[in-house]
């Protein structure tokens, strides 16, 4: 699991290590990581090559300098492009032009690396005009070979709201970006996380001090596949988990179906629908038992509602159902549109038993009131609290967060899902893996996380329909799980 942690607890955790070591250690150690990821990017040929720093006025800038000494010093052609020359770090530009490179106001001919030491966690708002020009200068050199430079940034490209991974106005691409000590918010939520690129965590001794509790934790592989449920030969489909689906209608038998795909595609033993898809449902899945009216779905151990039900009087009876039973539930689509009723609202704050919310940006808006805005890890925590669920927040990193303040990013997800009836998809596989037995903030992580992985594996076949990622979840899950 990645954890990432926000700029005040990051500067807390440098004072108490610097305490205890000589000054300038921490910038030593970060400069000699940058310089090393540096040295790779350029095939480590670093002798002839032409590196341009871009140094903003604060420690951001002082790292690139050191760095820049350190390839000045194995022959690279090293020029500093300052920002602010009266706030320059004055010994991190005595150490490069020691080394023999210089100072000059515009980038030099050629270009094969930019370093983008313009601001790290010290960031307030987008990049300022003056450091937005001097990028797009840089960004138009050439290198050796004619080709575009690569693009390093130091510790977060600059430009992001490192605490939010909001971006307001310019900021940096990077290829690479080379960070210190632990990962922030930026580098893994929000429209800033795909813009620093491959991501370098450099060790400078930080993680001790760090408060235990990191803002966002980000599951990789191996943490998904310890989620998923594991299977013996004493199980049969009750104990693997039933799943009701109590989702899409006559009008819309297309949600149903696809909820049901997703769920058949989940660990639980047994999938059961309620709801009046009953015969297109039958039809599309053979091995799904499916009935009419909810009262007669029978014993499931958790519900999937909302998608394609519409928000009639019968939906509205079938939300309020499921919120009546003491199962773990999954309220999707026109199931959150019908919450905003406040008596619905006053069932749900009644519950013991999980929740999860799955809102994209509008149903969000009008369950909590007002868009998610800048901060979507804080908008998602402040509905989790409030709602008493878990709310997995969609987006292109989806959000999940608990009422009691963790909070996940996912970090499989891609432009590929951004078409009609994935969520539905989704849902049912949610509903599945809390069948399954899952907590619930574990059951929506390890759901993105596979979604996310199946769009992926989906979009390698063409253009992507629900249908392709449904058929998708089965095949990443076997590759997951070896
Ligand atoms: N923490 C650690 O453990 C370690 C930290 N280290 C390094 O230190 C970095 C933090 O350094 P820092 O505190 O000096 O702040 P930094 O990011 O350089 O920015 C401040 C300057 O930028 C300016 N500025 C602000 N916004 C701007 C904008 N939008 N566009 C343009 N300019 C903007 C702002 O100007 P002002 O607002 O004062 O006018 C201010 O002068 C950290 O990211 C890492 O690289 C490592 O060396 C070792 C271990
Ligand atoms: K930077």
């Amino acid at each position: 699991m990645r954890q990432a942690w926000r700029v005040a607890d990051v500067r807390s955790a440098e004072e108490a290590l610097m305490a205890h070591l000589p000054a300038g250690t921490l910038m030593q150690r970060a400069a000699a990581g940058l310089a090393r990821r540096c040295a790779l990017m350029l095939d480590q040929r670093v002798y002839g090559a032409g590196v341009t720093l871009l140094v903003g006025p604060g420690n951001n800038g002082g790292d690139a300098l050191y760095a820049g000494a350190m390839l000045a010093r194995r022959g690279a052609s090293v020029t500093a492009v300052v920002l602010d020359p009266e706030r320059v770090h004055q010994a991190g530009l005595k150490a490069l032009r020691a080394a023999g490179g210089r100072a000059a106001a515009t980038p030099p001919a050629t270009v094969d690396l930019i370093v983008d030491g313009i601001v790290g966690i010290g960031a307030k708002g987008g990049l300022r005009s003056g450091a937005a020009t001097a990028l797009h200068r840089t960004l138009e050199r050439r290198g050796r070979r004619g080709q575009r430079p690569v693009v390093v940034a130091v510790d977060v490209p600059s430009g992001v709201d490192v605490d939010t991974g909001n971006v307001e106005g310019v900021a940096v691409r990077a290829d690479v970006t080379v960070t210190f000590g632990c990962l922030k918010p930026a580098h893994v939520v929000g429209p800033a996380a795909p813009l620093a690129g491959e991501l370098e965590l450099v060790d400078i001794g930080l993680r001790p001090w760090l408060r235990t509790d990191p803002a966002i934790l980000v599951p990789d592989r191996a943490d998904i596949a310890r989620a998923l449920p594991k299977h013996g030969p004493g199980d049969e489909k009750y104990t693997r988990g039933v799943v009701g689906i109590a989702t899409g209608s006559a009008t819309y038998p297309g949600a149903a179906i696809l909820s049901t795909w997703g769920a058949l595609a989940g660990p639980a033993g047994l999938v059961r629908y309620a709801g009046s898809a009953r015969e297109a449902v039958v039809q599309a899945h053979p091995s799904v038992i499916a009935t009419d009216r909810l009262a007669d779905a029978g014993r499931v151990q958790a519900w999937v509602v909302g998608s394609g039900l519409g928000t009639d009087d019968a939906a509205a009876t079938a939300v309020r159902m499921v919120l009546a039973t003491s199962l773990p539930v999954v309220l999707d689509a026109d199931a959150l549109n019908l919450l905003v009723d406040g008596a619905m609202a006053d069932l749900m704050r009644g519950r013991s038993a999980p929740m999860v919310l799955t809102p994209h940006d509008r149903e969000f808006a009008r369950l909590a009131g007002e868009e998610p805005g800048a901060d979507r890890v804080g908008a998602a925590l402040r509905l989790a609290a409030h709602t008493n669920a878990v709310v997995l927040l969609k987006g292109d990193r989806t959000i999940v967060a608990t009422p009691n303040g963790l909070t996940y990013a996912n970090p499989t997800g891609t432009a590929a899902l951004a078409t009609g009836g994935t969520g539905d998809v989704l849902a049912g596989l949610l509903g599945s893996l809390l069948a399954g037995g899952l907590r619930p903030e574990v059951a929506a992580i390890t759901a993105a996380y596979l979604h996310g992985l199946a769009g992926r594996e989906a979009a390698r076949h063409g253009p992507v329909t629900a249908p392709d990622v449904a058929a998708a979840l089965r095949p990443v899950q076997a590759a997951l799980t070896g």
